[in-house]
């Protein structure tokens, strides 16, 4: 294998051992420059092989369990749980097993390590596919799913789950006429209007990237602006931008759009996002609460657990452990409150989620509609096409999660609700 595999490897190791052991997110590491020492298409691949070892933790870890009288400490740990994931998918065993015992060897902390190394995948390469395959789905942390399962059930946290470990396709918002850029890629028109990859490749090589025909939002994310159907003329407030897909569908729509956002740095992708795709937003680097004025129509898409992203983002149940719920959970309930405040007579707040945490969705909802004597749930605003009744809530609101378009690949976990203010 070539030394550029073991760099690449030695990366998603380190990956590994900051989500792991320091309890970091991937999307913070590589922002932080993570991978930065790479080629681009490197990066790219340390990243998949770090996401898919996630993914497959819980089978490598019982893959290895078989081998390994103790446990090594977590940098070799993780070495043989990216080379089990990558032996167990097919990877070739020369290559993987050699990077793997080069990486331990390179360091001196390991190296002594590194017979037990090659011996344990020696043994993980004869069982292969065939032993990981017999494993059961990776189960969520027991911290995310015992509120889970107190929600929703064993059997639909159990769907959740493999639909977690399948991951997710590329989705598409087009800006214009779906149909046409499903066609131009080579993709699926959702019945939501969202365009699906199975395979998508490199993303800015896709056709119209460039144009900015389209931006990526997974197809549930594309729901709370539909939900909010802008109407050209109104003045539109998106509380909690960045990086901007419900922007630009605001603006897509022909509203005048107010996108609001705290964090400099993700407000740049929003400011970028818009000069691709050609769209226009007026962009506030501030607090949500420190917001005035009086809009048509306002959009919340408050912070979150973002457990709704796991598809996409399997570090997170691995490097939080539900410790700062409780403060997005309150978090939450002021901001629809300040959100209601710059809702016009007669207006609506659309709040979102991507969370799967009652919590942060069906509860929020009911305590502000009691709070709030002026403030109704709007049902008829979830009425739309590919939205299925049976996703709709006792409250009204719309939840949408993993398991569900389980054949076609399945969506991320939101929750959409619609309050109309009286007029
Ligand atoms: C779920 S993301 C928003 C995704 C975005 N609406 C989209 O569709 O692309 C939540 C955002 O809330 C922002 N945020 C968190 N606390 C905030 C606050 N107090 N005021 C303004 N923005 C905040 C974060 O910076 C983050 O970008």
């Amino acid at each position: 294998m070539a030394k550029s595999g073991v760099q690449t490897r030695r990366s998603a190791v380190y990956l590994l051992d900051q989500v792991l052991g320091e309890g970091r997110l991937m999307s913070e590491l590589i922002g932080a420059g993570a991978l930065e020492r790479l080629e681009p298409q490197e990066r790219a691949r340390a990243q998949r092989l770090a996401m898919e070892t996630l993914r497959g933790l819980e089978r490598a870890d019982r893959m290895l369990q078989k081998h390994l009288q103790k446990y090594p400490p977590l940098t070799v740990r993780n070495v043989l749980r990216l080379a089990t994931v990558e032996l167990c998918q097919g990877g070739a065993a020369h290559g993987v097993v050699n990077d793997a015992v080069e990486i331990v060897a390179r360091n001196k902390r390991t190296q002594s390590m590194k017979g037990l190394v090659n011996a344990v995948l020696r043994k993980v390469a004869a069982q292969g596919a065939e032993a990981w395959n017999i494993l059961r789905v990776p189960r969520l942390p027991k911290w995310l799913r015992g509120p889970m399962v107190a929600a929703y059930g064993p059997e639909t946290v159990a769907a959740m789950e493999a639909a977690h470990f399948a991951g997710a396709p590329l989705d598409l918002t087009a800006r214009g006429d779906a149909a046409a850029v499903a066609e131009a890629v080579g993709g699926t028109l959702l019945e939501t209007g969202s365009v699906r990859l199975m395979e998508a490749g490199q993303v800015s090589k896709l056709a119209g990237f460039a144009s900015g025909e389209w931006w990526v939002q997974d197809a549930a994310a594309a729901i709370p602006a539909k939900v909010l159907n802008a109407q050209e003329g109104e003045h539109v407030l998106d509380l909690c931008a960045a990086p901007g897909g419900k922007t630009m569908q605001i603006a897509a729509s022909g509203a005048k759009v107010t996108a609001v956002d705290d964090n400099p740095a993700r407000m740049e992708r929003v400011r970028e996002n818009l000069e691709r795709t050609g769209l226009n937003a007026e962009l506030i680097v501030g607090d949500v609460m420190s917001q005035k004025g009086s809009y048509d129509a306002v959009l919340l898409d408050a912070p979150c657990s973002a457990t709704g992203t796991i598809r996409r983002h399997p570090d997170l149940p691995h490097a939080k452990d539900g410790s700062e719920f409780g403060e997005l959970i309150g978090m939450q309930s002021w901001m629809i409150d300040h959100a209601l405040s710059l809702v016009k007579p007669g207006g609506r707040l659309v709040f979102c989620t991507c969370s799967l945490l009652p919590d942060e969705g069906e509860v929020q909802v009911e305590e502000a509609v009691a709070r709030h004597k002026d403030v109704t749930v709007d049902r008829a605003a979830l009425e739309l096409p590919g939205i299925d009744p049976a996703w709709i809530t006792e409250e009204g609101g719309l939840r949408l999660r993993p398991d569900y378009w389980a054949d076609r690949g399945g969506m991320d976990g939101f929750y959409v609700a619609c309050l109309r203010k009286a007029g």
